[in-house]
């Protein structure tokens, strides 16, 4: 079977395929190596053959990755690299190498599945908007704190504002003001991230009027995904791009 991995900068993303390279079989979310190491180690199970994968971490914590899959399970492992062309889409970064691997894929996939302009909104770590017109020209992006960031920096940078998970997820009710120091910090970063969505559309709107079409992933997206109700919710979005970077001969 087929292993593929989106490592991002707090979690790993797994799903094993079968061998024809387009039926899942199982999956999940990582923390770490040794966790994902740990969610694969049923190896009779899985027969890994060969895996792709796409990192935005650096080099060496990616070789140090790889090198564990390889003395676990033999697998051969194709990673996703920088392009300046592919699929029919430009990378529009001055300096193509630069713009991250995980955009890149979700770009690829998101103009593939529109065959045409697109908007690809990820919620991770970071969030993040990139455009690709209808000539499968990138425009470029924008890359803001995620949720997760935006709240933790709140934790961290004040003295006052101290709440915990499942007080933080109780806030999520409602989009009223906050009576509380919870609901004041959940709802205001969650207000953040539906007023950039916002903005993203409008400025699709100018380039594109109402032709293209909006995708939202990542491990976020359902937190905005009732402002955009036309949107497609594809939380695999990276993985179809990285089918596209990666083919398996
Ligand atoms: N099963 C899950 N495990 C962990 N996080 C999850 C899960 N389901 C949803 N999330 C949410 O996903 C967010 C993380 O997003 P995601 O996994 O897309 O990105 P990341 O790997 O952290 O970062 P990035 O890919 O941007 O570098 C967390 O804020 C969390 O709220
Ligand atoms: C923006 C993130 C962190 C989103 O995961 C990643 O794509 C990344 O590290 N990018 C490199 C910087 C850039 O894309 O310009
Ligand atoms: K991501």
């Amino acid at each position: 079977m087929i292993l593929e991995l989106d490592c991002g900068n707090s979690f790993i993303k797994w799903r094993v395929l079968r061998p024809d390279g387009v039926t899942p079989v199982e999956g999940g979310v990582v923390g770490s190596d040794a966790d994902l190491m740990a969610s694969l180690s049923d190896t009779e199970k899985f027969q890994l053959k060969k895996c792709r994968l796409v990192s935005v971490r650096t080099q060496a914590e990616t070789d140090l990755l790889v090198a564990s899959l390889v003395e676990a399970f033999g697998v051969s492992v194709v990673r996703a690299l920088p392009a300046r062309e592919m699929a029919g889409v430009r990378n529009g970064y001055e300096d193509h190498e630069r713009l991250g691997l995980d955009r890149w894929l979700a770009l690829l996939g998101g103009f593939h599945l529109a065959s045409g302009a697109c908007l690809v909104l990820d919620f991770g770590t970071a969030v993040t908007a990139d455009f690709v017109a209808a000539d499968g020209g990138h425009l470029g992006g924008f890359i803001c704190p995620g949720m997760p960031l935006m709240r933790n920096q709140l934790r961290t940078h004040t003295r006052k504002i101290r709440y915990d998970d499942m007080a933080a997820e109780r806030a999520h009710e409602s989009l009223a003001p906050g009576r509380a120091t919870v609901e004041a910090v959940e709802r205001g970063c969650m207000l953040m991230l539906r007023g950039f969505v916002l903005t993203q559309l409008e400025l699709a709107r100018q380039y594109w009027g109402k032709d293209f079409v909006v995708f939202l992933t990542g491990g976020d997206a359902s937190l905005v995904s009732g402002v955009v109700p036309d949107a497609k919710v594809v939380p695999d979005l990276v993985f179809v791009g990285l089918a596209m970077a990666c083919p398996l001969s």
